[in-house]
């Protein structure tokens, strides 16, 4: 059943504006989905997004791929750029929580480091973050393989690429852990759902 939300009102005067009436009575967060490539991290912010969408709220997702096209573009995937992506898209995802926004954030941010400074940021202005570990093991993502990097790595024409000759340092206590290898994407986006709703944030 949808909950219930409290619209603002519908504005009228500025067209090239989304005036759509969104809810403003639960406060905007970032859930980060740190995991493999094709552990299911992007699979899982769009159908939660869709979700939370058709109840008024507003969300974004902060998708990886398209983030490195703009923000990031021109970095790599050694650790040190590998961290800076993390801090910008971090610091995007921060702005855009602390103003009302569910932020969705499917990216690998492989390094403990990295996220640690993430959640920091988001704890000295007390906006709500949360850290979701999608944990399908890299036997079942390298069969996935969405976008044929295990292939290119397995021959030999990648190098560095997270899970196989990258590190991955898996969280060690994450909000929620998703078992997206033995679940369906639906049931892995209601398990996030549930916690958000259990927090007061969704
Ligand atoms: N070497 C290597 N290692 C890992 N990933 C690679 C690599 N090369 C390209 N890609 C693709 O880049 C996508 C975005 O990476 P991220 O920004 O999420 O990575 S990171 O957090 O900066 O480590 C990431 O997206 P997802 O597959 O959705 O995880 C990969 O598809
Ligand atoms: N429980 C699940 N959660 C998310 N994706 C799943 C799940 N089970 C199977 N999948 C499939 O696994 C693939 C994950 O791809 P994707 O979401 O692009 O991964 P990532 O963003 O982590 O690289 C998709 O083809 C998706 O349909």
């Amino acid at each position: 059943m949808p909950s219930l939300h409290t619209l603002s009102p519908t504005g009228t005067t500025t067209p090239a504006i989304d005036r759509t009436p969104f809810c403003t009575c639960c406060p905007g967060a970032t859930v980060w989905l740190t995991g493999l490539p094709s552990a299911g991290k992007t699979t899982i912010a769009y159908e939660l997004a869709d979700r939370i969408r058709a109840e008024g709220r507003r969300v974004e997702v902060l998708d990886g791929d398209e983030l490195r096209r703009f923000l990031s573009a021109g970095l790599g995937f050694g650790r040190a750029d590998r961290h800076t992506n993390v801090q910008r898209i971090g610091l995007v995802a921060e702005i855009l929580a602390r103003n009302g926004v569910l932020a969705l954030v499917p990216v690998i941010a492989p390094y403990a480091e990295s996220r640690a400074a993430v959640r920091a940021r988001h704890a000295a202005s007390g906006t709500p973050y949360l850290e979701v570990h999608v944990a399908a093991p890299v036997e079942v993502c390298s069969v996935r393989d969405v976008k044929g990097l295990y292939a290119r790595a397995a021959v030999g024409e990648l190098t560095g690429l997270t899970g196989v000759d990258d590190p991955y340092e898996e969280p060690e206590s994450p909000d929620l852990r998703i078992a997206s290898h033995t679940e369906s994407a639906r049931e892995s986006a209601q398990a996030l759902y549930a916690l958000l709703t259990e927090r007061g944030l969704a």
